[in-house]
């Protein structure tokens, strides 16, 4: 089986038990969506591969900053976007996994991550100014964060976000945006860690 690695806090936890299921025998691949998850799937044994030698994926198992009742998702909060939407879309199933922190009512309690190239950020960020939101560049530290694919992120404080869908298109559309945190129709499956139990929901066929 092939599977798609997401990125994050949830599936570092994934990972090491993944790792601990393949010691035992189990047989799979992974196709990490960041550096920081294909340094952890190494240090846990899991093997790799990569879009050149495979087409598709059997599954990918990711987490999520915000996942709203029709299973869409903001995602990005470690700048990982771009790669986990690529794998995402190469996936023929989709989980993410969370604790309930992350569902919401609407998306947008917190900023949306944009990912947009640096030459002309700051145009970039005026134009999604004009859009809705209040843009701030991601700093780490006191330098700009840089993505796996030495792009800028820009968090985007927009008002509660009703058409996810219409948004990620409007926002594509500017010259400079690479790719935004929003993933719609992207998950098949939730699973949601509580105290005592999990949630699960599913996307309706
Ligand atoms: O860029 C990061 C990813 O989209 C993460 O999957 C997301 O931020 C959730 O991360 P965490 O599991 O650490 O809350």
């Amino acid at each position: 089986m092939t599977i798609g690695l997401g990125s994050g806090s949830t599936v570092y936890w994934l990972l090491e038990n993944l790792g601990k299921r393949v010691s035992k025998g189990l047989k799979v691949k992974g196709v990490p969506s960041s550096v920081k998850t294909e340094k952890l799937a190494d240090k846990f044994g899991i093997p790799l591969t990569s879009f050149h030698d495979i087409q598709e994926l059997d599954l990918a198992i990711d987490g999520a900053d915000e996942v709203d009742d029709y299973l869409n998702l903001i995602k990005g909060g470690g700048g990982s976007l771009v790669r986990e939407k690529i794998v995402i879309e190469a996936s023929k199933h989709v989980i993410i996994i969370g604790d309930e922190s992350k569902l919401v009512k609407g998306l947008g309690n917190r900023p949306l991550p944009i990912e947009v190239i640096r030459f002309g950020w700051e145009v970039t960020c005026r134009k999604i100014t004009r859009v809705g939101a209040e843009c701030s560049l991601r700093l780490e530290g006191s330098h700009p964060f840089i993505s796996d694919n030495g792009n800028y992120i820009l968090d985007c404080d927009f008002p509660t976000i009703t058409h996810p869908a219409s948004l990620h298109e409007q926002l594509t559309s500017l010259a400079g945006v690479v790719e935004t945190g929003l993933f719609v129709n992207s998950a098949d499956q939730v699973i949601l860690g509580k105290e005592n139990n999990i949630r699960f929901l599913e996307r309706s066929k």
